[in-house]
């Protein structure tokens, strides 16, 4: 690869150092997409999970609250919270790129979080102990909840761990400086330990799509490059005709599905006229113009399965699949014209141009091109001594 396509492809991949995601947009949104679907199907199975949870917690609430108007109240807060995974579960699996986008799971982690805290509210020092470790909990599922975007991620966890931290103090009735600190601790590993462990996974996830797009990349090249090998191994490269290894092939193929089909075959060599005078007159670069717009004046002309072929200088074969010799002269008559019409412009020059054209169609007798050319050339050499511009058969 050279420098610059390598610093273009470094670019491209590399890796913002804070978020852990590309730094190129496009390469994000790309890397996004292909793993869409996979993390959609996980994220809904993690939902599906935490809604489980959510509800079978309501046991807990049995325990601590008793069956009277808080639990049926937190019962009802736990229902709607739990409906409202559900959609958005359901929303997930209509729009996957949610999933991977990460902001809807976030700001539904921060509300389950939210709803964790009110509960500090209304409780005594036994449950709150035990919703600060349920909280420690919370937070390590955050960084399954949320794949994709560890800050996001991390923005939740922190909301979880410092809003515990507040909830806490505001509410407990016996607590010290050393009990707050050791729940900081408590509270602030997981976040650290579940960002770390998923700040990694995320960029040697990246990492690995880098390494598969510029693989495949590479692939993609090297294929267009033997295409392109295989294209210039086969045309002349000035008019873009096939070359004498190529029409050689064309023809064979084409003369064992006439023989076979027992269909005609017919060729048309044409021959520029004085074209000896355009490249003394206008120079060589207007005399190579004119051979490339001859070229295009025959593709114009000519059909899809026609063949056109550079035998050597300005001597072109047209190879006729389905043509009769009439037709095939009906063609070379029509293209003398076009050509003979057509102005041709080299540069600051402007000429037209006329050829000869020799036309004979496929014998038993012929077995390769050559047998025809020879025919056809007969028949363009008398054209050039009828006096050129015209169209000769044999
Ligand atoms: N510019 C250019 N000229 C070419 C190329 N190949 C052959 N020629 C020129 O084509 C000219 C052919 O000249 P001649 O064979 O005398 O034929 P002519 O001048 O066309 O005369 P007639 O065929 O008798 O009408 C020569 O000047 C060659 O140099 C090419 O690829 N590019």
């Amino acid at each position: 690869m050279p420098t610059s396509d390598a610093h273009a492809a470094g670019a491209r991949y590399a890796i913002a150092r804070l978020l852990g995601e590309f730094a190129d947009p496009n390469t994000e949104e790309r890397y996004r997409k292909s793993v869409q679907h996979r993390i959609a199907r996980h994220l809904r199975h993690v939902i599906g999970v935490w809604g489980a949870l959510w509800l079978a917690f309501s046991l807990s609430d049995l325990h601590y609250y008793g069956a009277g108007a808080q639990y049926f109240l937190m019962l009802g807060c736990r229902v709607a919270f739990v409906g409202l995974l559900g959609g958005c579960a359901m929303w997930i699996k209509q729009k996957p790129a949610l999933a991977t986008d990460g902001r809807l799971i976030t700001a539904v982690t921060i509300l389950g979080f939210t709803q964790v805290f009110a509960v500090y509210f209304i409780s005594a020092d036994d449950e709150i102990r035990w919703l600060a470790a349920l909280t420690i909990v919370l937070i390590m599922g955050v960084f399954v909840l949320v794949p994709n975007r560890t800050m996001l991620a991390v923005g939740a966890a922190l909301y979880g761990a410092v809003g515990t931290m507040i909830c806490v103090a505001l509410n407990i009735s016996e607590t010290s400086a050393l009990r707050m600190a050791v729940l900081a601790l408590m509270l602030f590993m997981p976040g650290m330990a579940g960002g770390m462990a998923a700040y990694r996974f995320d960029v040697v996830r990246r990492s690995e799509f880098a390494a598969l797009e510029q693989a495949e990349q590479e692939i993609e090249r090297r294929r267009e490059l033997e295409l392109e090998l295989r294209r210039q191994a086969r045309t002349d490269p000035l008019t873009g005709a096939s070359n004498r290894r190529d029409y050689e092939a064309l023809f064979a193929q084409e003369r064992r599905r006439a023989i076979r089909y027992g269909r005609p075959l017919s060729i048309c060599v044409l021959d520029i006229d004085r074209f000896k005078y355009v490249n003394d007159t206008y120079g060589h670069g207007a005399g190579d113009a004119a051979l490339v717009a001859l070229a295009d004046i025959c593709r114009v002309a000519m059909r899809d399965a026609d063949i056109l072929g550079r035998i050597g200088g300005e001597e072109f074969v047209l190879i006729l699949p389905e043509t009769t010799v009439d037709d095939a002269v009906a063609f070379a008559e029509r293209l003398r014209l076009s050509l003979a019409a057509a102005n041709i412009q080299a540069g600051a020059h402007n000429f037209r141009l006329t050829a000869t054209f020799g036309v004979t169609t496929l014998t038993e007798e012929d077995k390769d091109i050559a047998d025809l050319i020879l025919r056809a050339d007969l028949a363009l050499y008398a054209g050039k001594d009828g006096g050129r511009d015209q169209v000769r058969s044999n």
